[in-house]
């Protein structure tokens, strides 16, 4: 009954903003967060922050105790913040919700002496994707040679304690990371110097082991968020509750279930909701809403009390049967009176929005969550790479067979980022000749693609070079003739670029080339040889003309190149072939190209 008076009125709310902590891996997000969290747990009176599930939420008056003078909690009317604990590294990714990024703001986390690594540049990618505003952590100032430590101190108070050398020390290192940010299009400062958060990135310096700046990142976030995204809070508390799915697992007790964060409306025990699976949308009804128990009640046997309902934002493990397809990263909706069809049309589109456009000829790619698969498929379509297929799961048999089809050498691969192989795959991949890539960075993924990609063209070129009839100019030296014919025993001088053994031979007479017999050998100083450079002077035996007739000596005469031999040199192998070979060809191809301008193209 209760619900039903929650859905006929709205309940106009603020929510709490949600924050992602992203970063290289080791520059410290968890002890980050342990240290917001920590600070909280000691600032807090009586248990005021709460441990939620995939995230931690601090309320306003903790930030406050937290930030001491900085923050005036009159200033504030949303309710605090809530970060999210990002399971695993590259876990962000999932953070998605409708229309883009399920965190509001964000903290990226560059250790200082570590400056900008792959992470950092993976992290602002999306973070630029999904036009998510935020502010750099920059992380580990304790660890600046001759620092002092002031425990929990904000920044500008702990600088001041520092010596002049400690303190041009890390003002160096805070503007390297200025100049990194610039480099990839942000303006950027110290947050103290920064007026408009929107237009510029505030660099916050911290540590998150000493506590040091902890008061300045809150401070800077609580005061972003009220200034620039208060009107984006407001929510129907009571309406049917809308989240994101961060992870699918198991849970004793209660089966596959999922951890999810609801940013919008409220869910409840027992309602209806409608969950982004691999199959498509799950109808499925809640069973149990569940938190991790306080603290003070961790010796009980189990790990979770149930709820009633929660409402945004929030994180909440939420067991229900048929959850087994659902997917990280994918919609959550609360049906409750709304129109069942439209919901699932909802979330059929929501889930068509991450789709991977994929071709019929390209690479597999798998991943471990929608969002980094968006994240992955985002980067290989920048760099042209087309794909086959792209799904969320391990690498199974059946991607290989997948992978196999592709007619490209370079597109029989699959790309897994942050997925088990199962053994079966893998063993298939190596049987029938598919490469697997398998990293937790996507940079790194592609990147190893990549060489790969380039080692096939390579290997391929110096196939085709091999098979391909490289151009050389040379002329027939006067009192040199060893024999006049069958085969004619000259001397020769190369003129441009390298003579080899087994060619034809042609002579320019007028406008038209004229065949005039085979190389079959070269000799310098008696001695056999394959084939000789320009300036080189040696004896050719050529079959077919007779001295005198078909050529003269101080004849100039070319090696005969078949004209698809000739395009695809000037086409695809212009780089590969030396300067001189270079400048027989461009010879060649004008010769012909006087007679028949498109002679080659
Ligand atoms: N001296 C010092 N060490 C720090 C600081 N922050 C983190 N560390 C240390 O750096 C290491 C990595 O920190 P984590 O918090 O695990 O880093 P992370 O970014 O969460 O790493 P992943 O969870 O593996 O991605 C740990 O040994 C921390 O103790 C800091 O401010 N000062």
């Amino acid at each position: 009954m209760s619900d039903q008076d929650a859905t006929t009125e709205t309940e106009h709310t603020l929510r709490t903003p949600i924050v992602a902590v992203l970063g290289h891996v080791d520059h410290g997000k968890t002890s980050l967060l342990d240290r917001i969290r920590g600070s909280a747990v000691t600032a807090g009176e009586s248990g005021a922050i709460t441990q939620h599930i995939g995230a931690t939420a601090v309320p306003l008056d903790v930030i406050s105790d937290i930030a001491g003078e900085l923050v005036d909690p009159t200033d504030f009317d949303l309710p605090g913040l809530l970060f999210i604990d990002t399971p695993g590294h590259h876990s962000f990714s999932t953070l998605r919700s409708r229309g883009g990024a399920l965190a509001d703001i964000a903290i990226l986390v560059v250790d200082v002496n570590d400056g900008f690594q792959p992470q950092t540049l993976e992290a602002i990618d999306i973070l630029k994707r999904t036009q998510t505003p935020f502010i750099v952590a920059a992380n580990k100032i304790d660890t600046v040679p001759g620092w002092n430590p002031n425990e929990n101190q904000p920044v500008q108070q702990t600088m001041d304690a520092q010596s002049e050398r400690v303190t041009s020390d890390l003002n160096e290192k805070l503007y390297e990371l200025i100049g990194e940010l610039s480099d990839n299009g942000f303006s950027a400062d110290m947050y103290w110097r920064v007026q408009n958060f929107q237009a510029n990135i505030g660099v916050v310096p911290v540590s998150a082991e000493t506590g040091e700046g902890i008061p300045d990142l809150l401070t800077v976030m609580m005061g972003l968020s009220q200034r620039y995204m208060k009107e984006e809070m407001e929510i129907d508390a009571s309406g049917p509750g809308v989240g994101t799915v961060l992870e699918v697992k198991d849970t004793q007790g209660f089966g596959t279930t999922l951890d999810a964060i609801i940013y919008d409306g409220t869910i409840h025990k027992d309602d209806t909701i409608v969950v982004g699976g691999l199959q498509g949308p799950i109808v499925t009804d809640v069973r149990a809403l569940l938190r991790p128990r306080p603290l003070e009640e961790i010796r009980t046997e189990q790990q979770f009390e149930q709820v009633d309902a929660v409402a945004a934002a929030d994180g909440v493990k939420i067991a229900a049967p048929d959850l087994d397809d659902a997917i990280a990263g994918a919609p959550i909706r609360v049906l409750r009176d709304r129109d069942r069809a439209e919901v699932i049309a909802e979330v059929e589109e929501e889930l068509s929005e991450i789709e991977v456009t994929t071709q019929e000829e390209g690479v597999v790619v798998k991943a471990d969550t929608l969002g980094s698969l968006e994240a992955i498929s985002s980067t290989l379509e920048e760099e042209e790479i087309p794909i086959m297929r792209a799904e969320v799961g391990a690498v199974a048999p059946r991607d290989v067979r997948v992978a196999e089809t592709a007619n490209e050498p370079t597109h029989r691969a699959i790309l897994a980022f942050s997925v088990d192989v199962l053994e079966d795959a893998r063993h298939l991949a190596e049987q029938e000749d598919v490469t697997l890539f398998e990293d937790d960075v996507i940079y790194q993924l592609v990147e190893g693609y990549d060489d790969h990609v380039t080692e096939i063209q390579e290997s391929q070129q110096e196939q085709i070079l091999e098979n391909i009839t490289r151009p050389a100019k040379f002329r027939v030296l006067p009192d040199h003739t060893f024999r006049q014919n069958d085969p004619a025993v000259v001397g020769i001088e190369v003129l441009s670029g390298e003579l080899r053994r087994n060619v034809n031979v042609v002579k320019w007479d007028g406008s038209e080339p004229t065949r005039v017999g085979r190389l079959k050998s070269l000799q310098d100083a008696g001695e056999d040889v394959d084939s000789a450079r320009t300036g080189e002077q040696l004896a050719a035996s050529i079959d077919g003309p007779t001295v005198g007739r078909q050529i003269e000596e101080g004849d100039d005469l070319w090696v005969e190149i078949p004209e698809k031999h000739a395009k695809i040199l000037e086409q695809e192998l212009k780089e590969e072939i030396s300067v001189d070979e270079r400048e027989a060809l461009s010879m060649y191809l004008e010769n012909h190209r006087n007679r028949d301008p498109f002679w080659g193209k």
